[in-house]
């Protein structure tokens, strides 16, 4: 089983650049950047990676992510992902990246989109990974930061796929973004957005109806509320759920508690995806052993949710041919 879902050609839709950076690579950046970490070893960053909830992990998260100063190390980041993933038998990734983030810290954002453009390149012709980019916006910050990030990035425009939202879910409905998302369409862009990981099925209702998502990120709390679970599976929304980062969140407490089974059971289109692998205990090959030996799932489950993400992902028409001919060989 573990080879059939290694050779399974994986197509991640949610994925945050920024998370996938290991202690590692943390540790090495902070020393190349001269960076003060509040850590001495690599041994102890991983101990610090308990957390009681999605704050206590963003407040962890931005602090790693201050080792990355120039374009080298986001296409260093970058790169040392796609080697794993392509190693676990991943052939497409959707990144999310938080620009505001870094912005905040006085790193350029041509410093991050040319560092993250290099390893996409580089992913293509290397490891034959194709990738898409998603501007995400922070949602606890002021929605004008958001509407200046939008312009501030249009000479990149051809470079995103999609704007995104993500951050501290509670407390910052996905409303508030409307016009912004309103303005990203305009600009040719499609919408995602996290709602219902901690927030309850009223944002995800939100995001349908104000952000006009094509898929929802997480979703999982949308089995709270029957009218918007037929909603979702009339329309076809795809959720993109992440196993293991919901069980390090304590979204849920045990993977064996997780939604997911009755998720598939009311007929909505689910894909598989890490979040922050760094961050969460593994990569997307983990997350969907973890699945296999928490809900016993058959081939044909983990074939069905590799095909949603090849039909859903932003990449182009002769690409999803290509791996929908791969899947159907597999
Ligand atoms: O798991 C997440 N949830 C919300 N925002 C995030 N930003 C990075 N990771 C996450
Ligand atoms: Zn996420």
């Amino acid at each position: 089983m573990q080879d059939f879902l290694k050779q399974l050609p994986k197509a991640e839709l949610h994925l945050h650049i920024e998370g996938t950076l290991e202690p590692e690579l943390m540790m090495a950046l902070a020393e190349r950047n001269g960076v003060t970490l509040p850590y001495a070893s690599v041994e102890e960053v991983r101990r610090a990676y308990d957390f009681a909830d999605l704050s206590a992990f963003l407040e962890l998260y931005f602090l790693g992510m201050s080792v990355l100063r120039h374009e080298a190390d986001f296409e260093d980041l970058a790169m040392d992902y796609l080697r794993r993933a392509h190693a676990e038998g991943v052939v497409h990734v959707e990144m999310h990246v938080d620009p505001q983030a870094h912005l905040a810290r006085g790193v350029p954002l041509e410093t991050v989109l040319n560092g993250l453009e290099r390893a996409r390149e580089r992913a293509a012709r290397e490891l034959d990974i194709s990738t898409a980019l998603i501007l995400a916006f922070l949602r606890d910050k002021p929605v004008e930061e958001a509407m200046q990030l939008l312009e501030a990035v249009e000479p990149y425009r051809e470079r995103f796929a999609a704007v995104g939202l993500d951050s501290a879910e509670l407390g910052h409905p996905p409303g508030r973004f409307a016009e912004v998302f309103q303005c990203a369409r305009q600009m040719g862009l499609a919408c995602v957005a996290h709602a219902g990981e901690e927030g309850p099925p009223a944002y995800i209702r939100e995001a349908l109806e104000q952000l006009q998502v094509c898929r929802v990120d997480h979703g999982v709390r949308c089995l709270e509320d029957p009218g918007l679970v037929e909603t979702l599976r009339e329309r076809g929304i795809v959720l993109t759920v992440c196993p293991l980062s919901n069980v390090s969140l304590k979204v849920v407490e045990r993977l064996a508690e997780h939604p997911l089974p009755r998720l598939l059971e009311a007929g909505l289109r689910l894909t598989l995806s890490s979040d922050d692998p760094a961050y969460f205990g593994g990569g997307m090959l983990d997350n969907f052993a973890a699945c296999r030996e928490a809900f016993g799932w058959g081939e044909a489950t983990f074939r069905q949710l590799a095909a949603n993400a090849i039909d859903e992902a932003f990449m182009t028409e002769a690409r999803r041919s290509e791996l929908q001919a791969r899947l159907a060989d597999c």
